[in-house]
């Protein structure tokens, strides 16, 4: 009997079938939680029959039934209120005719597009196994949630700084000319980071790995997000073999199964998940799932993608309570700008803040860490 998650989510990235798009989403993580308890009924039949035998306590009925309907990634996705579609690996005919073929519906949705062909091509360059075994060997994580408490409780209650390392976005176009991510993530550090957010798509925000993997390198203590979009468990390995402390879930775009199994391989990895909410739906969703220790709410919409700090506060007087029972740390995301907006959300009670434009547009993006929250944080 094999009892690592390591190994269970080894065995069912290998058991990953050829089209995701005409397959239940939830097929790798059943396969991988299936193998958590019996690695070699789960190796013997990957395609499923297993699941239907096995007496496993993580497999609910409901997700059986999902398996068994053979619905396809967007149809589960859309009944969870999930608007961002999956188009699948390129050599795949997308779903949908006419005017809904291939063409993205948002900005997010062209970005998850173009990373389900960014990671089929690097996964094609270094399997799972190998960037599992990297790994294993990187330098331990680093423990981001305590970082981001420690922070709160050495500024007095105020929300702890998750600083963002990004030279452009979709939005905003380029944000910095001289774009130097170590010194930037070292003055941040100087002046009161608790906790850093660095872009690795390189896409859509001129981000990259190099840069994570240069920051982690460079003598730096903050713990460190790897700030993508995961839509495959081999992006997690592959962060923390780049040194990552935590990474980004978006409820946006992965099916609850794939949240619960995700959250399930950080812990296995020493990592933290934030996972990131933008309405009271996927709130409601990520709220069900055990194990979420930290959430995001971004201020950005998903309609227009212009950002509106009210969001948070909205979410938090409808959900509050129970996010306090469940001692989960809230984060803010997106459009931060004044001591105002800092003092809005904190009010609202989130327990942190992650910033990126507001810093990145001015001349030293550490010093204007003073400018956001109105006084100089102790770090
Ligand atoms: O920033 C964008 O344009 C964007 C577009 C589509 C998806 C995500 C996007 N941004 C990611 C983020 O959430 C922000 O980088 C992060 O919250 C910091 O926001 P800001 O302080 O407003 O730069």
């Amino acid at each position: 009997m094999e009892t690592s998650l390591l190994a269970a989510a080894s065995v069912a990235a290998r058991a990953t079938v050829a089209s995701p798009c005409s397959r239940p989403v939830s097929l790798r993580s059943d396969v991988a939680r299936a193998a958590v308890r019996c690695r070699s009924a789960a190796t013997k039949n990957v395609q499923g029959s297993v699941l239907l035998t096995l007496d496993d306590e993580l497999l609910s009925s409901a997700e059986v039934i999902q398996w068994e309907s053979g619905k396809s990634i967007n149809a589960i996705a859309a009944a969870q209120g999930i608007r961002i579609r999956r188009r699948c690996r390129p050599r795949y005919p997308s779903e949908g005719v006419g005017a809904d073929r291939a063409v993205p519906g948002s900005i997010l949705e062209q970005i998850v597009w173009d990373k389900e062909v960014e990671v089929s091509q690097r996964k094609a360059k270094a399997p799972l196994r190998k960037v599992e075994d990297s790994a294993a060997r990187a330098p331990p994580p680093r423990d981001f949630a305590a970082a981001l408490h420690a922070a709160s409780q050495r500024n007095d209650g105020l929300p702890a700084l998750i600083a963002e390392v990004k030279k452009a976005s979709p939005t905003r176009g380029l944000l910095r000319e001289e774009f130097n991510p170590v010194e930037i993530a070292h003055t941040y550090e100087k002046n009161g980071a608790a906790c850093l957010s660095i872009l690795t798509d390189e896409k859509h925000f001129l981000g990259s790995f190099e840069n994570l993997e240069t920051v982690r390198n460079s003598g730096l203590n903050c713990p460190l997000l790897c700030k993508d979009f995961i839509i495959d468990i081999w992006q997690i390995y592959y962060a923390r073999s780049k040194g990552a402390d935590a990474v980004l879930l978006i409820a946006a775009v992965l099916p609850d199964l794939d949240i619960k199994y995700m959250l399930r391989v950080c812990r296995s990895l020493g990592m933290t998940a934030l996972v990131e909410v933008h309405d009271l739906r996927e709130l409601d969703r990520v709220l069900k799932i055990d194990g979420a220790q930290l959430i995001g709410i971004n201020n950005r919409s998903l309609g227009t993608f212009e950002v509106d700090t009210a969001n948070t506060n909205m979410l938090l007087e409808k959900r509050g309570d129970i996010i306090r029972k469940k001692k989960i740390m809230v984060v803010s995301e997106s459009g931060l700008f004044t001591p105002d907006d800092v003092a809005y959300v904190q009010n609202a009670g989130v327990s942190a803040v992650l910033v990126g434009e507001s810093l990145l547009t001015q001349e030293d993006p550490g010093q204007a860490i003073a400018g956001l929250f109105g006084k100089e944080l102790l770090h």
